[in-house]
C-alpha cells in the first residue's frame, strides 16, 4: 500500500509520522513546496524506525509528484494554518488555490487514489478537491469529525475522571463554531453520559467542543497537529486495511438529513471504498435545527469558492 500526505507541516509530518509508526503503509511519500522539508522530515521519521521499531519506507519530495505516483490514499494538508483573531474561512483565498493545484497533481500521478482533505477552511476544501478531482463524494471526503469528537471525549474525560477509551460520541455539522454535538449519542461505556454528567457541566463542554481549534490558536500562535496528524492517519487505516469504522466525516449530502449539495460531516461508514454508506440518524427538531445553522454557514462560504471561479 501507498499513501500520500501533501504539506510537510506541522499536521502533515505528523501523519506521516503516525501512519509510519502504525505501519499503515509499507510506503508513505511527503510532498511540499518548501524546498527540503519534506525530504529532511521523511529523513527523520525513516531515522526513527530503528528505535521505534517500524519498517514503512518514509519518502520526501519538493513538488515532485512523480514520487507519489500510484498512490491508494493521498491526505490534502498543505495550505495556510490560521493565527489568533482569524476564522478558518478567512484562510479560503490562499488555501483554495493551493488546494486545486495540489488536487490537480494528485489526479494526474495517482488517478484512483482516494483523497482526505484536511486544509481549512475543511469542509470547502473539500467541495474544491472534489471540483478539481472530479471523484465521486465516496472517494473525497475530509477530516473534521474525529478531531472534534476526540476534543468533546477529553473533555468529557477529564470531567467525569475516567478513560477516554471509554467515551463513545457523535457530532454532526461542518467543522466551525456551528458544529452539532449530539449529547444523545454520547455514552461512558455505554452509559448515556446525561446519567453521568449535570446539563450545565455538558454544556460547558459541548461550547469549548465548538470553539476547541480556537483555543489551542490562541494557546500556541497556530493551529494544533497531533490530534489532528492523528485523526487523518486513523482514517487512512479504517481504509487501508478495509476496516469499516464507523466515523463522523464530511462528506456532500445528496438528499440524507434533508440536505443537498453541502459538504458537512456526518457518520459513514469508511472502508477500502471510501466510504461505503452515509449512516443517517434520526434527528429531533433541536438536532434539526443546529444542522441546518451549519448547513447555511458552509453553504455561504462554498459560495465564495463559487464566486473567486
Ligand atoms: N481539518 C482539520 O480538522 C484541521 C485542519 N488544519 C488545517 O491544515 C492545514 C495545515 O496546517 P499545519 O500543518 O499546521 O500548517 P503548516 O504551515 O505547518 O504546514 C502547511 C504546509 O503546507 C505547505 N504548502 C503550502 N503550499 C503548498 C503547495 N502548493 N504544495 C505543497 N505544499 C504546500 C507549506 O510549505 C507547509 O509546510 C491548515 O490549513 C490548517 O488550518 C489544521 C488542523 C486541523
Ligand atoms: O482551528 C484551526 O484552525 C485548525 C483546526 O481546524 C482545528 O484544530 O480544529
Amino acid at each position: 500500500m501507498k499513501v500520500t500526505v501533501v504539506g510537510a507541516g506541522n499536521v502533515g509530518a505528523t501523519c506521516a509520522d503516525v501512519l509510519a509508526y502504525r505501519e499503515v503503509a509499507n510506503e508513505i511519500v511527503l510532498v511540499d513546496i518548501k524546498e527540503g522539508l519534506a525530504e529532511g522530515k521523511s529523513l527523520d521519521i525513516w531515522q526513527k524506525a530503528p528505535i521505534d521499531l517500524y519498517d514503512s519506507r518514509t519518502i520526501g519530495a519538493t513538488n515532485d509528484y512523480s514520487k507519489s505516483a500510484n498512490s491508494d490514499v493521498v491526505v490534502i494538508t498543505s495550505g495556510l494554518p490560521r493565527k489568533p483573531g482569524m476564522s478558518r474561512d478567512d484562510l479560503i483565498g490562499t488555501n483554495a488555490g493551493i488546494v486545486k493545484s495540489v488536487t490537480e497533481n494528485i489526479i494526474k500521478y495517482s488517478p484512483r487514489a482516494i483523497i482526505i482533505v484536511v486544509s481549512n477552511p475543511l469542509d470547502v476544501m473539500t467541495y474544491q478537491a472534489h471540483l478539481t478531482s472530479k471523484l465521486p463524494r465516496t472517494k473525497v471526503f475530509g477530516m473534521a469529525g474525529i478531531l472534534d469528537t476526540a476534543r468533546y471525549r477529553a473533555f468529557l474525560a477529564e470531567a467525569l475522571n475516567v478513560s477516554p477509551k471509554d467515551i463513545q460520541a457523535m457530532l454532526l455539522g461542518g467543522h466551525g463554531d456551528t458544529m452539532v454535538p449530539l449529547p444523545r449519542y454520547t455514552t461512558v461505556a455505554g452509559i448515556p453520559v446525561t446519567e453521568l454528567i449535570d446539563k450545565d457541566k455538558l454544556n460547558a463542554i459541548l461550547e469549548r467542543t465548538k470553539v476547541g481549534g480556537g483555543e489551542l490558536v490562541k494557546l500556541m500562535g497556530t493551529s494544533a497537529w497531533y490530534a489532528p496528524g492523528s485523526a487523518a492517519a486513523q482514517m487512512v487505516e479504517a481504509i487501508v486495511k478495509d476496516q469499516r469504522r464507523v466515523f463522523p466525516v464530511c462528506i456532500r449530502l445528496d438528499g440524507e438529513y434533508g440536505i443537498k449539495d453541502c459538504y458537512l460531516g456526518v457518520p459513514v461508514i469508511l472502508g477500502k471504498n471510501g466510504i461505503e454508506r452515509v449512516i443517517e440518524l434520526d434527528l429531533n427538531s433541536e438536532e434539526r435545527a443546529l444542522m441546518e445553522s451549519s448547513r447555511k454557514a458552509v453553504r455561504e462560504v462554498m459560495d465564495v469558492l463559487e464566486n473567486l471561479g
